[in-house]
């Protein structure tokens, strides 16, 4: 695999002249899982899409630099809240899409594979309107963890799956793209505790790290320091809001 470089965004982001937040310092650490929360509206995506150079709403005044000087963008793959799952191809189609755009032959052993992981071989053939919300999201996954990229920037991957299928979906992703550089962007701190290297709270004001478990991820849903630190982490959203 290609290094897998750490990424640091300095900056502040408005829209219409109006501030959305100020003086962000974020540190995405090479080869691990970097977990960012935040109240919505905040600016969670779009820090995702300023990383990969995606138009925003507004304007993004700072530097974002990777620690080997090499560009960003090109050795990204990018999960966004919508499935973004082409309505005219089948599952196996979308999950391989990224290839076909390349011009390249896609690995079907490793897609299918992939498929029966993320528990859709059943559904391999179908099109997108034929599965379920959760159905997708695994979809959409899938066709992320097919990208051998040293960068992976998630939004919510997870959100709209059961809570057995989302801490498998969890295991796998951990697994899958263990040693690369991964910016998940979550609503839930058991989740960020659970998968997170490190953690950031994204305010209007800048970044807060917040402490993880000394435990290594993934950690186990019952390890009691990952309850205690979700817990904590929780009572501080919750008051933030
Ligand atoms: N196309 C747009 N035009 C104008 N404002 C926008 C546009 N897209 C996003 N915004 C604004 O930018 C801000 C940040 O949006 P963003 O999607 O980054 O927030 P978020 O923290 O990811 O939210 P959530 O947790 O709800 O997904 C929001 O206040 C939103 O209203």
């Amino acid at each position: 695999m290609s290094h897998a470089p750490e990424i640091t965004l300095h900056g502040k982001y408005e829209i219409d002249h109006t501030p959305l937040f100020d003086g962000v310092s974020l540190r995405i650490e090479a080869g691990q899982w970097t977990c960012l929360l935040g109240k919505s509206g905040v600016g969670k995506s779009t820090i995702l899409r300023v990383i990969l150079g995606l138009e925003t709403a507004g304007k993004f005044d700072g530097t974002l630099t990777a620690d080997d000087g090499k560009p960003i963008a090109e050795r990204a793959s990018y999960m966004a809240q919508s499935d973004l799952l082409l309505p005219w191809l089948s599952l196996r189609e979308n999950v391989v899409i990224g290839a076909r755009l390349r011009g390249e032959k896609p690995d079907l052993d490793k897609a299918d594979a992939m498929i029966e992981q993320v528990g859709l071989t059943a559904h391999h053939t179908k099109k997108p309107k034929a599965l379920s919300g959760g159905m997708r999201q695994r979809a959409a996954l899938a066709r992320c963890l097919m990208e051998d990229r040293p960068i992976v920037l998630l939004d919510e991957p997870f959100s709209a799956l059961d809570a057995g299928t989302r801490a498998d979906m969890q295991s796998l992703a951990a697994q899958v793209l263990r040693g690369k550089t991964v910016l998940l962007v979550t609503h839930d701190p058991a989740e960020a505790c659970r998968l997170g290297h490190q953690i950031a709270v994204l305010t209007p004001a800048g970044i807060l790290p917040w402490p993880v478990p000394k435990t290594t991820p993934v950690r186990a849903v019952d390890d009691p320091e990952t309850l205690r630190s979700q817990a904590a982490l929780l009572s501080y959203l919750r008051a933030a809001s």
